[in-house]
C-alpha cells in the first residue's frame, strides 16, 4: 500500500517536473513547489484507508500536526526539493510506517529514474517502475567492506567537519547525492557511511532508515541509539546522525563526529 501511494505521487511529481517549475518559499525559507503539495495530497488519500495518523512535511508546514499514537506514518512527498529545482533527478518520495517511534517499514522512490527501494520486517528490495508495475525486483543487502570506505554526503548541505572525518576514516571516495537516496546507496552496498552534520526533519530520514535497517544497516543518533520519530517538542527535527553499513562502523564514525559537536 505504501508502494502504491508512492507510485501515484511519483506520477504527479513527474507531470510537474516536465514543465517549467515555479518554487515558492516556506515560512522556514526552504523551497516548496506545486509537486510537493499535490504529491502529499495523493499520499494522504491512500493512507487514509488505514485510519492511522500521518506526520507529513507540507501538512506540518501548514500547521496541521496530528496527535500521534503508537502507530503512524511519516511522509515527505518530495525530499530534495532543491535537487528537483536543479533538475538533476535526485529527489524522492518517502513514506515510512513507525511503531513506538521506530521506523518499521518504508519506501523511497525516485520519480525521475523510476528507482524504488522498500524495506521492512520481510527484508529490503529494489526495483524499477514500469508504468504502475515494479520490475527487476532484487533484494538489498549492505556491503560492509571497510577498506576502501565509500562515504555519501548531501549535495546541498555540506559541512567542514566532513573533510576531516574522511581523512581520519581513510575514505576512498566520497559521493554527493541529494535527498534520501543516500540511505539507498548504503542499502544496496554502493557506499558504507553517511554522516549528517546539518539538520534534517524526521520525514527526511524515517523511510530511508527503514530501508537501510532492513538491508542490514543502522542509523544512529549522537547518543549511539537508532534514530526515533515523533519528537513534537523538537519540532520533529533530527540532530546529527550517522547512517552506516554496520553498527561497528557507525560507532567508529560517531566517536569522530563527537569531536565536532559544539566545535
Ligand atoms: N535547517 C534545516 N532544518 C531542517 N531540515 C533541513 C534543514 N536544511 C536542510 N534540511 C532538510 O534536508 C533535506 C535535503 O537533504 P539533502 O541536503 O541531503 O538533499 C531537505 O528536504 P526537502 O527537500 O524535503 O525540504 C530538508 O528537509
Ligand atoms: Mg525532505
Amino acid at each position: 500500500m505504501m508502494n502504491r501511494a508512492a507510485i501515484a505521487a511519483a506520477e504527479v511529481i513527474l507531470e510537474v517536473y516536465r514543465r517549467p517549475v515555479v518554487a515558492m518559499e516556506k515560512a522556514d525559507g526552504s523551497p516548496v513547489t506545486e509537486a510537493d503539495q499535490r504529491a502529499e495530497t495523493i499520499i494522504l488519500e491512500y493512507l487514509a484507508e488505514t485510519g492511522l495518523p500521518v506526520l507529513a512535511e507540507e501538512s506540518v508546514a501548514a500547521g496541521r500536526i496530528p496527535e500521534l499514537g503508537a502507530r503512524y506514518f511519516v511522509v515527505d512527498p518530495l525530499d530534495g526539493t532543491k535537487e528537483f529545482l536543479k533538475r538533476n533527478g535526485e529527489f524522492t518520495v518517502n513514506i515510512a510506517y513507525c511503531e513506538d517511534g521506530h521506523p518499521v517499514s518504508g519506501v523511497v522512490l525516485a520519480p525521475a529514474t523510476g528507482e524504488i527501494y522498500w524495506g521492512g520486517p520481510d527484508g529490503a528490495f529494489a526495483g524499477r517502475l514500469a508504468g504502475d508495475a515494479i520490475e527487476g525486483v532484487a533484494p538489498l543487502q549492505v556491503a560492509e567492506a571497510e577498506h576502501p570506505l565509500r562515504i555519501v554526503a548531501s549535495r546541498s548541505h555540506g559541512h567542514a567537519a566532513l573533510a576531516e572525518l574522511c581523512d581520519t576514516l581513510e575514505v576512498a571516495e566520497d559521493v554527493s547525492v541529494g535527498s534520501s537516496l543516500k540511505f539507498c546507496l548504503l542499502a544496496k552496498g554502493d557506499a558504507q557511511l553517511y554522516p549528517r552534520f546539518t539538520p534534517t526533519s524526521e520525514w527526511d530520514t524515517a523511510a530511508g532508515q527503514a530501508v537501510l535497517q532492513a538491508a542490514g544497516g543502522v542509523v544512529l543518533g549522537m547518543d549511539g541509539l537508532p534514530l526515533t520519530c515523533g519528537h513534537r517538542d523538537d519540532k520533529f527535527l533530527n540532530a546529527w546522525f550517522v547512517a552506516a553499513a554496520s553498527q561497528k562502523l557507525a560507532l567508529r564514525a560517531l566517536a569522530e563526529m563527537l569531536r565536532f559537536v559544539d566545535a
